[in-house]
């Protein structure tokens, strides 16, 4: 808390809010572990996501359902350790809070008592309904997450931009309502329509979160191994790489083996 900081003025959820208001768009990108949080933070993103895309990222798995309430845990204490300014918003794991309400609470709760985030967010519109309101009635601010759902991957089988036909954008609509209504402090949206995230974000009061949503979001999300081109097989539409780390990370190492081998390194000077 500020307690340690206090030249440091902390994003709060209420600051999420008044940046829609004040029409100015919101910065959001995930983080897994202390050092790159602490990157993340300083350059200035108001929302840290510890995304559950950490199954994919950090272990190598290919969707996001593997992942454990206690390895999310382990990824938002150390996020948490790096971060003086942005909100930090922790996935609930697939299987931690679907079943029902009394789950969903055990697990929020666990997060924020162990990892000391400030909020969570859960996939899904009213069929989560119950379990995101008693989250929310603890006092766990929740942030909603629209149209492509990871963690229903296999409902749907594909990556596919969601939402396309009308029913569908009605229900998200609706959806979204309701995820307002019941007080969450902002919402996802993934893959859809940009005709569609414009409608929906100016139809609510709550900020939107977008990932290949078009420009019309209040603001933007991103995998941050993504856009620093970690992993070059990835390469959906909506993703802008700002940097090859791919590249300059193997150029290094590979400089770093043939001085090794030419006894290169170390030098005396680096010797004791
Ligand atoms: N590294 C990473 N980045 C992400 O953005 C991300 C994850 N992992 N894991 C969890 C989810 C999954 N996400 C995804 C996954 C695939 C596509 C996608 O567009 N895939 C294909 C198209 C598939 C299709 O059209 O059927 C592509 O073009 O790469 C988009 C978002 C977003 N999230
Ligand atoms: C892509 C974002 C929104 C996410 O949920 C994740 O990184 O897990
Ligand atoms: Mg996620």
């Amino acid at each position: 808390m500020s307690v340690h900081n206090p030249d440091v003025k902390r994003i709060t959820t209420r600051v999420i809010q008044e940046l829609k208001s004040k029409g100015e768009k919101i910065s959001a990108l995930t983080a897994y572990d202390y050092s790159l949080a602490r990157l993340v933070d300083a350059a200035g993103v108001e929302i840290i996501l510890v995304g559950d895309s950490a199954s994919n990222v950090m272990a190598g798995h290919e969707t996001t359902l593997p992942i454990t309430l206690d390895q999310m845990i382990y990824h938002a204490t150390s996020v948490v350790r790096a971060v003086k300014r942005a909100l930090v918003v922790v996935d609930l794991p697939f299987g931690s809070y679907q079943g029902n309400s009394s789950e969903a609470l055990r697990s929020a709760i666990r997060i924020m008592k162990e990892s000391g985030a400030h909020s969570v967010k859960m996939e899904g519109g009213l069929e989560v309904k119950e379990s995101i309101i008693r989250v929310l009635s603890a006092g766990v601010p929740v942030m909603g997450h629209l149209g492509l759902t990871p963690q229903s991957i296999y409902k749907f089988g594909t990556y596919a931009v969601r939402a396309k036909e009308e029913t569908e954008a009605q229900k998200l609509m609706e959806d979204a309502k309701m995820l307002e209504d019941i007080g969450c402090f902002g919402v996802v949206l993934e893959k859809i329509p940009a005709a569609l995230t414009k409608q929906v974000s100016e139809s609510l009061t709550i900020p939107t979160i977008g990932i290949g949503a078009g420009p019309d979001a209040d603001g933007q999300i991103l995998v941050l191994h993504d856009l620093l081109g970690i992993n070059k097989e990835f390469k959906p539409r909506f993703l802008r790489r700002y940097a090859d780390l791919h590249d300059i990370i193997t150029q290094a190492i590979g400089h770093y083996v043939d001085d090794v081998k030419d006894r290169e390194f170390p030098s005396k000077e680096e010797a004791y």
